[in-house]
């Protein structure tokens, strides 16, 4: 027998959690389905974990940048154990029974949908007009020989560690690769981080990929860019990975960090007639994925962090109840949670150009014309770029390798998607001393480079 509902969520990360709320504070009659646990990657096995443990090194090194302050010492089992607390022990039980609390009808197992309308999870039969997939991406894994048999760590076995590697090779140097480098190196691993590309951070400036390399160096990290692995081999307990110029790295612990493939396994996407792949399902700027179907979170592979998951849940279901709600990814800041952060927004130089943009692309070295890097560390850091199309006058972008750039970021943010005249950020006051000072030093500079 089928049971009837307005709408089903499959997948309750971030994108499915806000989804499902959204629907029950609208009196929805909703199913939600989760094959493991409520909270979804970010929850348990990426952002919560990996920021956590990011912390308590990045405030020993912050009481070591304060003048006057006794270096703290790190104690890794209290913060595997804060860990632990902040993942909820890997337990749900609590999200279940609040979702149950809130009027919803919840699934805990794999969900397919086997007819338009229609999904099948753990036995059961559900139906409803509208269904949200939620479903969120796996770790991909490239096809590097040997690579199967070396017990490699994806993001999952590296942020639940009970104990951190002598050694450590982190393939790719992006977000996941930067942020568990460091990590990982500041809790007392031997790590060698090796991209493909010949930066790190390649999506972003190549001035952000050298400013992050000089910091993680600082950590000890040995660092080869444009570099791949041809092999790895097991040697008892050790594996050597042969570089691809031949070099060969001894460690304890591989982890992989080189980008996401879509969870659309197993889905039943073809009984919709939704045409995916490991990208991704396609959806249309209202989240739509086809008739009565949206798709949400990383499993549109459009950009996968938790905020855009959360957005798009809010366009899908405002869509769903009648509304008429376009999605715009304009300035939707991109933060990597080291130390100094690594914070980003709108376009890079290269998309501006290839857009046909006309732009005056500016830097500004922080402790050379501010006083706020100099009160909060004695070795101040850090340098923000803005990228101004000097045509329309207005931010197009603005990256920051900097102490608290994910939050100051946000400013760039809302100027390039409200397309604000650079002559309000001229007039804008920030207050002193701080770092957000720092946009109208950028803004005076790319005025003056105007043809
Ligand atoms: C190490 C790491 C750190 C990260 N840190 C950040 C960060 O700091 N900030 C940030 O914005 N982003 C971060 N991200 C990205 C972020 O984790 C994702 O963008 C986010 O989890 C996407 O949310 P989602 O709801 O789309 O998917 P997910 O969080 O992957 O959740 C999808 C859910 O669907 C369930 N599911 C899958 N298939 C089915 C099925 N057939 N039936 C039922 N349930 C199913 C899964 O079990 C899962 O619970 C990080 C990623 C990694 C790997
Ligand atoms: N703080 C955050 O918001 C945060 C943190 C972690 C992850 N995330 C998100 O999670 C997603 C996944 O992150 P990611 O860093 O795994 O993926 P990514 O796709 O952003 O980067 C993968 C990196 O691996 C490199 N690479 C690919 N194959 C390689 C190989 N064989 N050898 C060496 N390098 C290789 C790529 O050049 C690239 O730099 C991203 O969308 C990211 O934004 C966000």
């Amino acid at each position: 027998m089928s049971e009837r509902f307005d709408a089903i969520v499959v997948g309750m990360g971030p994108g499915g959690e806000v989804a499902a709320s959204e629907l029950l504070k609208a009196d929805q009659r909703v199913a939600i389905i989760e094959r493991e646990l409520i909270g979804g990657e970010c929850g348990y096995w990426a952002c919560i974990p990996s920021k956590t443990l990011l912390r308590p090194p990045e405030a020993q090194h912050g009481a070591a940048q304060a003048a006057g302050v006794a270096t703290p010492a790190l104690d890794w089992p209290q913060a595997a154990e804060y860990r632990d607390t902040m993942i909820r022990h890997l337990d749900d039980s609590a999200q279940v029974s609040g979702y149950q609390d809130k009027g919803a009808t919840v699934v805990k197992g794999p969900g397919s949908i086997t007819a338009p309308g229609t999904v099948e999870a753990d036995g059961r039969t559900l139906q409803a007009e509208r269904i949200i997939v939620a479903t969120g991406s796996d770790a991909a894994v490239p096809p590097i020989d040997g690579l199967d048999h070396v017990g490699a760590w994806t993001n999952r076995e590296a942020t639940t560690l009970t104990e951190i590697p002598v050694r450590s090779l982190v393939l790719g140097g992006s977000a996941v690769g930067v942020e568990l480098a460091q990590m990982l190196a500041r809790f007392g691993s031997h790590v060698t981080l090796v991209e493909l590309a010949d930066q790190l951070v390649p999506g972003e400036e190549p001035k952000v990929g050298e400013l992050s390399a000089a910091f993680l160096q600082d950590d000890g990290i040995d660092i080869r860019v444009g570099s791949g692995v041809d092999q790895f081999t097991r040697n008892g307990s050790s594996t050597t990975a042969r570089l691809n110029d031949g070099a060969t790295v001894d460690v304890d612990q591989v982890i992989v960090a080189t980008g996401r493939t879509a969870r659309i396994n197993g889905l039943g996407l073809d009984a919709v007639g939704i045409n995916a792949d490991q990208k991704g399902i396609p959806i249309d700027d209202r989240c739509r994925a086809g008739d009565g179907i949206w798709a949400i979170g990383d499993v549109t592979g459009i950009m996968q962090l938790t905020h855009v998951a959360k957005y798009q849940a809010r366009i899908a279901v405002d869509n769903i109840l009648g509304g008429n709600r376009r999605i715009d990814y304009a300035g939707i800041p991109r933060v990597i949670f080291s130390d100094p952060e690594i914070a980003a927004a709108g376009m890079t130089e290269q998309q501006a150009n290839e857009q046909g943009h006309h732009v005056a692309h500016v830097t500004v070295e922080l402790p050379k014309t501010l006083a706020r890097p100099w009160t909060y560390e004695s070795e101040p850091r850090g340098e923000m770029g803005l990228l101004v199309d000097t045509g329309e006058d207005v931010l197009l972008g603005a990256w920051a390798v900097a102490p608290l750039a994910g939050e100051w970021i946000h400013l760039a943010s809302l100027a390039i998607r409200a397309r604000l005249g650079v002559d309000h950020l001229l007039d804008f006051v920030a207050q002193f001393p701080t770092y957000t000072e720092s946009y109208l030093l950028g803004v005076e500079q790319a005025l003056k480079r105007k043809p």
